[in-house]
Formats: C-alpha cells, structure tokens, sequence
C-alpha cells in the first residue's frame, strides 16, 4: 500500500513542525500529533528547546509546547506591544544581548570586578546609550539620538553632490565611501584631512568600489580630503550640522545622570557596539570628550570586541545557547537573568523577570512595567548574570579603574528603599 502524501501540520508548532513532518515514514503518526507530541513531552522535560528559556511562546508554555522561537534584540525605548505580542517571537534588550557576546564580556571580565557599564549602541539608525548593571539594563537612564550612520551616509552624499558627483541614485555605493574611507578626527580644529582616492565602481567590471594610491586608467574616481573627518564630526557636534540632539558624550552623560546617584561612578566604563563604532579613531576620541564631561576621579574606559557589529548577533547566540541551558536546569518562565530566587518562585514580588509574551509579573505592577522587555530592570530589581567568557580579539582603551567595585546586593537593596521612598 502506497503511503499517504505528508500533511501540512495542523499543529501551532510554527517552526517547530516541518522539521517533525521532513523523515515521516508510512504508518507513522501525523506529523502535526508527532511535532505536538514529542514537544509536550520535551516540554515536561524542559531539554530540548534550545530557545526554551529565551523564548516567548506564551501560550505555548501553558500547553506544554516549548517550540523554537525567533529571538529579536529591541531598545528599552521600544513599544510594549512589540515586545510582548508575539506568540513566535521573543524580544530581548539589546544592549543586554551584546553584554553577553563572549568578546564583551571576556574584556568586562578581565578589566575591573565593577557590574556596572553603559553600553553605546551605533547604528544604522540611530544612536543608544543604556546603563547596565550586572547585564541587565535600566530602562529608565536609556537615552537615543537620531544620529547613526544613515544620517552621516545622506551627509555625505550631500557633500558630494556639491563638490564632486550626484551619486543620490547610488546611495550605497555612498556608503561605501563612507565606510571605507571616513574616520573620527581627534581635534577637527586641527585636521587637515589627507587625500584619499576612491574608485568608483563602473558596474561592468567592478561592481563596488575601492581605495587606491594610483587610480586605474580610465576609472572614475573622487577624492576626498576634510570630508572625512567633517561627516563624522556629526556624532559629536550633531548641531554643527543642523540636526538637533546629543553627541556621543553628551549622550552617555545623560544616560549616567539618570541613574541613582551612588551607581553612576561605575557607569563610565562604556562598551561600543554597532557597525558605526568601527569608525577609525571613535573609541579615543569619546574617551577625550567622556573625560573631559564627567567628573575626574570616575574611571574612563572604552571597550569594544572585533567586528562591533557582530556584538548584537553574538550575543544573542549566547543567550539563546544559556537559556537552553537555564531552562533546562529550572523548568520555570523566565530569561536566562532571573535571578535564583525568581527561579525558585521565591520573592516574587521582587522582580522576578518574566519571559516576553508569557509574563507573570506580581500583581501590582503597573502596565507600563509589565510591558517591558525581559533584560531590563527597573529601580527595584535585583539582577544576576549568567557569566559566559570565551576572549575572541578585542580591543580595550582605557584607564584602570580606581574607584572599587559596588557590591551588587547592597545596591539593589538601597535601590529598594529610594524606589518605595519616592513613590
Ligand atoms: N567599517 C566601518 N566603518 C564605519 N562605519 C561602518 C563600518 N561598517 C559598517 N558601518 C556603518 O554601520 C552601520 C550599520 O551598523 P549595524 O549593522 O550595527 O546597524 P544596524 O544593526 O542595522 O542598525 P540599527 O541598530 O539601527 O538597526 C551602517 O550605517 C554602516 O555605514
């Protein structure tokens, strides 16, 4: 007898079924039972989703479906629907997710005991600085600007269009040219912006562009001299510029002083993440302004992995990697930071960080509270953090750091009683 054609899965298993339905032989049970089925019982189990901890799956957890979920990193800023309204689809804070990128945190690890940083995400679209502490983010102190490298990119092509060619059809071989040969000034008074050739791409033999001392014959090609380090200079002094926000250090700053006043010693140590923060010279020239900015005996240190742009992604990986493990170990709702006691069950009413789409936060929360997204902590929460350190290249600029460690359980404690006492 000829076996029955496979079914599509009637199951809700999303993701989870066509990989139950791929190796169904004859007589085997429908793959949307068999997806259920085997997924209630690694439900029970609590082993086989490796996003099991990370992952939203609301109603899925109730029941008895872990099913593997699409992880998205937002910024604390984010709109709570987007955060909680997805079933699929598990939202985590993404200045938290690059914390745990094995780069980040080997160099967290290896440069002072302090749990405290401000990560400084650069990005396409905007710019976001956020205070961490013990990996989890303070919704509250999460300051953006608009500026990010499509802004600097339009700059650019603006700059060209006057001075050299129209290239607002050819917007990313514009930002190529910026990637490939604009870099952060230390003093712009000062910079005299040495030539650069670029060779345009003709789309028959080469179709993007490069860098070179000797332009090939026959290419078209611009150079640029104070360009270079003009558009950058829109991080710093976006007002230069026309556009009404913060630069880089003013950004941070803000960021600091809107932490409890005995945390924000601790808070200028600042991870850079994004692909603007491979600008050449970023991370010296911030540390110069962070400097200048906060007060001198707060510690200054700039850190960065390989490929910043990566740090997002990586750390992700890991979280998705550990809240497997977490899951696994115990069997409750939650990110991979809830802290042992949120674990447990106990202290509830403490900030348990609850799992986006599937949250039991205690009753008495206000919805505004319930709407944030796992890996942030308000005011009153006591944090942990999975420790995951497997150095990659890195880069580190900065000072050591001289002010000791905050101990991370009195902190929260005092943070406790400011919260209680100001509402
Ligand atoms: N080597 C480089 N030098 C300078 N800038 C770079 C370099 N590589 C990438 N960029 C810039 O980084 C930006 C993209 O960074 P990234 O990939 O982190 O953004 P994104 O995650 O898409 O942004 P968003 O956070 O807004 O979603 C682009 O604007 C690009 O111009």
């Amino acid at each position: 007898m000829q076996a029955p054609p496979p079914q599509p899965s009637r199951s809700p298993a999303g993701l989870g079924a066509p990989a139950a339905h791929l190796g169904r032989r004859a007589g085997a049970p429908r793959p949307g039972r068999l997806a259920a089925g085997r997924l209630r019982r690694a439900g029970r189990a609590g082993a086989t989703d490796p996003l099991g901890g990370a992952g939203g799956g609301g109603g899925d957890s109730g029941r008895g479906l872990r099913l593997p979920k699409v992880l998205v990193s937002t910024c604390s800023l984010s709109f709570g629907w987007l955060t909680g309204c997805f079933a699929e689809v598990s939202c985590i804070e993404s200045s938290c997710v690059a914390l745990k990128s094995p780069g980040v945190s080997a160099q967290l690890l290896a440069c002072s005991p302090s749990p405290c940083c401000t990560v400084l995400g650069l990005g396409f679209s905007a710019s976001f600085a956020q205070p961490c502490v013990e990996g989890k983010a303070i919704a509250s102190a999460g300051r953006r600007s608009c500026v990010g490298g499509r802004i600097l990119t339009n700059l650019l092509m603006e700059s060209l269009k006057l001075r050299h060619l129209d290239l607002s059809k050819a917007w990313l071989t514009v930002e190529d040219i910026f990637t490939k040969t604009c870099r952060v000034a230390t003093d712009i008074r000062l910079e005299e912006g040495e030539p650069v050739n670029y060779v345009l791409p003709d789309f028959q033999e080469r179709l993007q562009g490069f860098v070179a001392a000797e332009v090939p014959e026959g290419a078209q090609s611009i150079t640029l001299t104070r360009e270079r380090c003009v558009i950058p200079e829109a991080l710093f002094r976006p007002q230069d510029h026309g556009i009404p926000a913060a630069g880089l250090a003013e950004l941070v700053h803000q960021a600091i002083l809107a932490v409890p006043e005995m945390l924000r010693p601790h808070l200028g140590r600042v991870v850079l993440c994004g692909g603007l923060a491979r600008l050449p010279n970023l991370p010296r020239r911030l540390r110069a302004e962070l400097r200048r900015l906060l007060p001198s005996h707060w510690p200054v240190e700039i850190l960065l992995e390989d490929h910043p742009e990566l740090s997002v992604w990586r750390g992700a990986a890991q979280h998705a990697l550990h809240a497997g493990h977490s899951e696994a170990a115990a069997a409750t709702p939650g990110v991979s930071g809830a802290s042992p006691s949120a674990r447990r069950g106990r202290g509830r009413g403490k900030g348990a960080v609850s799992r986006a789409g599937s949250a039991k936060m205690p009753s008495g929360k206000s919805p505004a509270q319930r709407k944030r997204p796992p890996s942030t902590i308000s005011a009153d929460v006591e944090a942990e953090e999975d420790a995951a350190a497997l150095p990659t290249g890195a880069v580190s600029l900065g000072e050591p750091e001289s002010t000791p460690a905050p101990r991370l359980k009195r902190i929260s404690r005092k943070m406790s009683v400011e919260g209680k006492s100001a509402a």
